[in-house]
């Protein structure tokens, strides 16, 4: 397959990100584990064959430099919202005659064959539902078009709104994004990539039950 797309994944703060995961872990380790799920996403995301280039948008330094040693280029965060930070990534350092692809940066079990098939479907502006149905994993466009994202609540239905394709597809990894504890869990039933796995493992949570917070 010929690798073009230019991947962007966004990644807050770690010191505020995961509000919703707090206390899945000891607040101690919660950066920790931002950080591993950020790892596990950018290593699956540069190990299949469609992506050529990933740019990360984020502000946070030890993001930054964990993703760069993987092969991913940093690209500042210009502030504002989660959506401005997509814009940004996908349309201005991207740039428009790119085949642009936007993913969450929480998403451990990803596999780099669910992405690629993903994106052998996406001819068209399209997007990859969470596992739950409400959110979105996965936003992609073809050269020429304006990303135009709607990540938030009910981002599923706002891509739809927008014109998006949704992408059918049994890829559990990808669209297992990590916003609470039980999500976590889920995780663990599909098998984490290696830096969350074993940041769970240190912590004595190699069970399948995450507890909640
Ligand atoms: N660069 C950047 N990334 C963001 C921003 N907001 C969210 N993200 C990233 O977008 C992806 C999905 O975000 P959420 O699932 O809402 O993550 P979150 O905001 O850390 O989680 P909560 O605090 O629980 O809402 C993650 O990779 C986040 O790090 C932002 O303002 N700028
Ligand atoms: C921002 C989103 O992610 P989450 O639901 O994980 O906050 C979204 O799905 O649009």
């Amino acid at each position: 397959m010929v690798r073009e797309w230019v991947a962007v994944i966004p990644v807050k703060r770690l010191s505020a990100a995961k509000s919703r995961l707090r206390g899945a872990v000891p607040a101690a380790r919660h950066a920790d584990l931002a950080l591993a799920m950020v790892r596990d996403t950018v290593a699956a995301v540069l190990a299949g064959d469609a992506v050529a280039e990933l740019l990360v948008v984020t502000d946070d330094p030890a993001a930054g430099d964990a993703v760069a040693a993987l092969g991913a280029r940093v690209v500042p965060d210009p502030g504002g919202d989660l959506n401005a930070a997509l814009r940004h990534g996908a349309d201005r350092v991207a740039g428009l005659t790119r085949c642009r692809v936007v993913l969450a940066g929480d998403l451990p079990a990803l596999r780099p064959g669910e992405l690629d098939a993903a994106l052998a479907g996406a001819g068209r502006r399209s997007f990859v539902a969470d596992a739950n149905g409400s959110g979105t994993v996965l936003l992609a466009v073809p050269p020429g078009r304006p990303l135009d994202p709607h990540f938030g609540l009910g981002s599923a239905v706002a891509h739809a709104a927008s014109g998006a394709a949704a992408l059918a597809g049994d890829w559990p990894g990808l669209r297992q994004d990590v916003d609470t504890p039980d999500d976590l869990s889920a995780v663990l039933d599909l098998g984490p990539g290696p830096h969350t796995r074993q940041l769970l493992r240190d912590l004595g949570l190699t069970g399948r039950r995450v507890p909640a917070a």
